[in-house]
């Protein structure tokens, strides 16, 4: 295990992968490849993000008939990859079927091939009329990475603070994002996850595919921030491995050096 315990230091990449509409096949070729240049790094990671719908893209109109049946294609292909480099993946999200509803849904794997924690994207976003073929999900994202409490989102949920400032207050000292996420909205992106991280005082790792599907073009720029909204790595918009190192016991110093969650007062304007 190349993490270190004692000061909970993990290396992290970030996979911001062009995503081949409607081509699962194609785009597990893909990312088998990309996974190979992640553990061939010099570094070797110890988590690996994906992007959103990394299986299918957006092939909205035939995505009952390509989604991935209870999501058993991509755990048995990430879990036999996480067993055999003893590293963590965080799948980003896939599209999945179980019964008649597709779900957008992230799994978690860890060293030993196992699934950590699942998480069903809970936001679904209407310009990309998402809810008209997609089912929501009912639960949060909660898991833990080599033993550090974590927190998943998917892509539009960022924009809802409460959501990640439930998982903050659960424990979770890590946010991770993947993210189908297209211009005209960088700024969005980038402003939204910084102020996730400084106002929970978390790490986020937020992975954003890159390329086009029709009109709509991917930016990429995945993020590495600290909990002090210091951006460690950001990616531009080819597609490529990001990585860093973040080291977790920067939140407790960061949490301790401006006691926010002691601070709050949720008696006069809600939430715990
Ligand atoms: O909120 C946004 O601007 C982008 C969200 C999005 O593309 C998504 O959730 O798939």
């Amino acid at each position: 295990m190349s993490s270190d315990q004692q000061t909970h230091r993990l290396q992290v990449a970030v996979v911001q992968m062009d995503v081949a509409i409607g081509e699962p096949d194609i785009n597990f070729a893909k990312l088998s490849e990309l996974l190979e240049e992640c553990v061939g790094a010099e570094r070797k990671p110890d988590l690996i993000v994906l992007p959103e719908m990394w299986n299918t893209g957006y092939a909205l109109d035939r995505i009952h008939t390509i989604a991935d049946p209870q999501g058993e294609r991509t755990i048995r292909f990430v879990s036999e990859f996480c067993r055999n480099h003893k590293v963590n993946v965080v799948a980003g999200s896939v599209a999945e079927l179980n019964g008649d509803r597709v779900r957008n849904t992230a799994f978690a794997i860890d060293r030993e091939g196992n699934v950590a924690g699942e998480y069903s994207k809970i936001h679904l976003f209407r310009l990309m009329d998402e809810e008209k073929y997609l089912h929501a999900g009912d639960r949060l994202g909660s898991l833990k990475v080599d033993g550090v409490p974590a927190g998943m989102m998917i892509c539009y949920d960022i924009r809802f603070p409460e959501l990640t400032r439930k998982l903050a207050l659960g424990g979770a000292k890590l946010l991770i994002v993947p993210a189908e996420w297209p211009h005209p909205r960088l700024h969005h992106w980038r402003t939204l996850l910084t102020a996730r991280a400084i106002e929970n005082q978390m790490y986020v790792i937020a992975c954003n595919r890159v390329g086009t599907s029709g009109t709509t073009s991917f930016f990429g720029h995945s993020l590495i921030i600290d909990p002090w909204g210091e951006i460690l790595a950001e990616g531009d918009e080819a597609e490529r491995v990001i990585a860093a190192e973040i080291d977790l016991s920067v939140v407790d110093k960061v949490r301790s050096t401006i006691p926010v969650f002691a601070d709050r007062r949720p008696e006069l304007y809600g939430g715990e």
